[in-house]
C-alpha cells in the first residue's frame, strides 16, 4: 500500500522525533526527504566538503539482534543462524511488540516490505512473468540457491516457536528479511549485521557521495571498543575509547547543494543482478555487472573445438602451464584492456583457483575475464611445445590489430599456427555468447524487440526484468561482435 502524503508526512516527523529522542545527530546541511513515490532519499542542502560526518547514529539505536528487547530470550536461537536471517527475526520481534518497541519510531517509517526479486516467485503473474525473462540470466544464477527453504524451515523450526505468543505469519517474515536484505549494514564484529537509521535513508549509486565509518573491531563477547572484563579483546589504539560509539555517514567526495546524496551499499561495487536479487531495483549502465559462463564453458568444452581436443583434458596439464606462464605476463597482458578486462589481473597465479568456472565471465563493456581468455587460450593452443612463445605471439598480435593501420602489413609473417589459436579463441567466445543467448527466454526476440517492449504495458517487476535482459543481450553482443571482428581481420 502506497501511503499519501499527509500519512508520509507524518510518518517522516515522528521518525525524526525519534532519532533526535535516541541521540541521533544529522548535520544540518543534509535533509531526509520521503515522498510516497521515491520514498526516503537524502538530499544536500548546501555545498558539504569531503570528510565531514554528515550524519552519526549511536550504537544503542542500531536494531540488531544484541540490541533487540528480546535479545536475552532470543539469542540462544539466533546465535546459530545466518546473520541476516537473524537479524529478520529481531526485526519481525520489534515489529511484533508495536508501540512498546523502543523501535517503533524508526519502525514506523519503513516500508511494508522491499521488492526484491528473491520473493518474485511468489508474488503472482507479474513476478512469475519477472523471472521468465529472467532464465539463464545473472539473476537465475543467484535465485538457485536455497534462501527461500531455508527461510520457509527457519519459520517453522524458529520464528513460529520463538514468538508463539504473536502467531507470526511467514509473510510477515518474508517482509522482515526484504526489509533486512535490502538495508542491513555490517556494524561491528559484536553487533554483526543491523538496521542503522538514517544510514539506510541514502539510495545507492556507483558513484556514492558518503560511506559509512565504524569501529568494527569491538569486544565479540561485550561490544566494548576499550579495555572490558574479556581478555581475548585488544582495544584498537586508534580509537577514543570514552566517546559514544556511532556509525558515521561520511562524505566521500565534495557534495553539491540540491543534489541527491548517495551511498555505495557494497564497497566492491554490486551489479545489476545482486541489486534486483537483494534490493528490487537496477541502475541504468551499471559498469559491475558481469554475466558468466559456468555452463557455457562446460558446454563448449565438451562440444570440443579445440584441434584434436578430448572432453576434460582443457582443466589438465595445459591449463596449468599456461597459467604458470601467463603469471609473468602481467604488463603484457594489461596492454589487451580492450578486449580482456584488467581488474583481475591480481588473481592470476595466486592461489585463488583460476579453474573454477566461476572465473570465467565477461564485464559491461563485453571484455572476456582474463581466465576465460587465458582457458580459451590454452584449449586452442594444444599442440605448441613453447607456450610462453606463442602466448607472446597471440598477444602481440591482438595488440597490434587493436591499433590504426595496415593490417595486412601486421599479419605479414605470422606463423599460421598464431593465427589459428586466435581464430579458435574468438571462434570459442563467439559460441559462448551464441549459447547463453539460446537458452534465455524468448531468443527468437531481438534486442531491440525487447528494448521496444519496455514501452509497451509490462507489470513492474517484469518491466525490470525485461530491461534487465536488454542489459545481458547487449553486453554479449559487445563481446561476441568484438571477437567476430577480430576473427574477420585475420581473414582479410
Ligand atoms: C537502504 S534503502 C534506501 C532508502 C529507500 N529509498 C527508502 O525509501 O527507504 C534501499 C532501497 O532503496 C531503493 N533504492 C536505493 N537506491 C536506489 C536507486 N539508485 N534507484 C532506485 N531505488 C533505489 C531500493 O528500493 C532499495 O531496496
Amino acid at each position: 500500500m502506497t501511503p499519501s502524503s499527509s500519512s508520509s508526512s507524518s510518518q517522516l516527523s515522528t521518525f525524526l522525533q525519534w532519532l533526535s529522542s535516541n541521540n541521533v545527530h544529522i548535520d544540518p546541511r543534509i535533509q531526509i526527504v520521503h515522498t510516497p513515490k521515491t520514498g526516503y532519499t537524502v538530499q544536500a542542502l548546501s555545498d558539504i566538503p569531503y570528510g565531514v560526518r554528515v550524519s552519526k547514529t549511536p550504537k544503542s539505536a542500531v536494531l540488531s539482534v544484541r540490541n533487540c528487547t528480546l535479545s536475552d530470550t532470543l539469542w540462544p536461537f539466533l546465535k546459530p543462524l545466518e546473520p541476516n536471517i537473524a537479524l529478520s527475526i529481531a526485526l519481525l520481534s520489534e515489529q511484533l511488540l508495536g508501540r512498546d518497541s523502543r523501535f517503533w519510531g524508526y519502525l514506523q517509517s519503513l516500508p511494508e516490505e522491499a521488492d526484491i526479486a528473491l520473493f518474485w516467485k511468489l508474488k503472482g503473474q507479474d513476478g512469475e512473468e519477472a523471472l521468465l525473462w529472467l532464465q539463464n540470466t545473472e539473476v537465475s544464477a543467484i535465485l538457485r540457491t536455497s534462501l527461500l527453504a531455508d527461510l520457509d524451515r527457519t519459520y517453522t523450526q524458529v520464528v513460529r516457536p520463538a514468538l508463539a505468543q504473536w502467531s507470526p505469519t511467514i509473510d510477515r517474515f518474508r517482509k522482515a528479511y526484504s526489509l533486512v536484505s535490502s538495508r542491513a549494514f555490517q556494524v561491528d564484529s559484536w553487533h554483526g549485521v543491523g538496521l542503522v537509521p538514517v544510514a539506510d535513508a541514502f539510495n545507492h549509486s556507483e558513484e556514492n557521495g558518503v560511506f559509512m565509518e565504524t569501529d568494527f573491531a569491538v569486544c565479540t563477547q561485550c561490544g566494548s571498543l576499550g579495555p572490558c572484563a574479556h581478555p581475548e579483546h585488544t582495544p584498537p589504539h586508534s580509537s577514543p575509547w570514552d566517546e559514544p560509539m556511532t556509525c558515521d555517514m561520511v562524505t566521500y567526495a565534495p557534495l553539491k547543494a540540491g543534489e541527491e546524496v548517495f551511498n555505495s551499499y557494497d564497497e566492491k561495487g554490486l551489479g545489476n543482478a545482486k541489486l534486483l536479487v537483494w534490493y528490487g531495483f537496477l541502475l541504468e549502465g551499471n559498469g559491475e555487472d558481469r554475466i558468466g559462463f559456468e555452463r557455457e564453458v562446460e558446454g563448449v568444452l565438451r562440444v570440443g573445438g579445440g584441434e584434436g581436443e578430448g572432453e576434460g583434458e582443457w582443466s589438465g596439464k595445459r591449463w596449468e602451464e599456461v597459467r604458470d606462464v601467463a603469471a609473468g605476463f602481467g604488463e603484457e597482458l594489461e596492454e589487451l584492456e580492450a578486449v580482456v578486462t584488467p581488474s583481475e589481473w591480481v588473481e592470476v597465479g595466486e592461489e585463488e583457483d583460476e579453474t573454477e568456472p566461476g572465473s570465467s565471465w565477461i564485464d559491461a563493456e563485453g571484455r572476456v575475464s582474463l581466465a576465460l581468455f587465458l582457458l580459451l587460450f590454452a584449449r586452442n593452443s594444444t599442440e605448441e611445445r613453447d607456450i610462453a612463445t606463442h602466448l607472446h605471439l597471440v598477444i602481440s598480435v591482438m595488440k597490434l590489430l587493436d591499433q590504426p593501420g595496415e593490417k595486412e602489413t601486421v599479419l605479414a609473417g605470422i606463423p599460421s599456427a598464431v593465427l589459428k589459436t586466435l581464430k579458435g579463441v574468438a571462434k570459442d567466445v563467439q559460441r559462448l555468447c551464441a549459447s547463453k543467448m539460446e537458452n534465455m527466454y524468448r531468443p527468437e526476440l531481438t534486442t531491440s524487440d525487447l528494448a521496444a517492449m519496455l514501452d509497451t504495458h509490462l507489470g513492474p517487476r517484469t518491466k525490470l526484468a525485461v530491461s534487465y535482459v536488454v542489459t545481458e543481450r547487449l553486453m554479449l553482443e559487445t563481446c561476441s561482435k568484438r571477437w567476430q571482428d577480430l576473427a574477420e581481420s585475420l581473414n582479410e
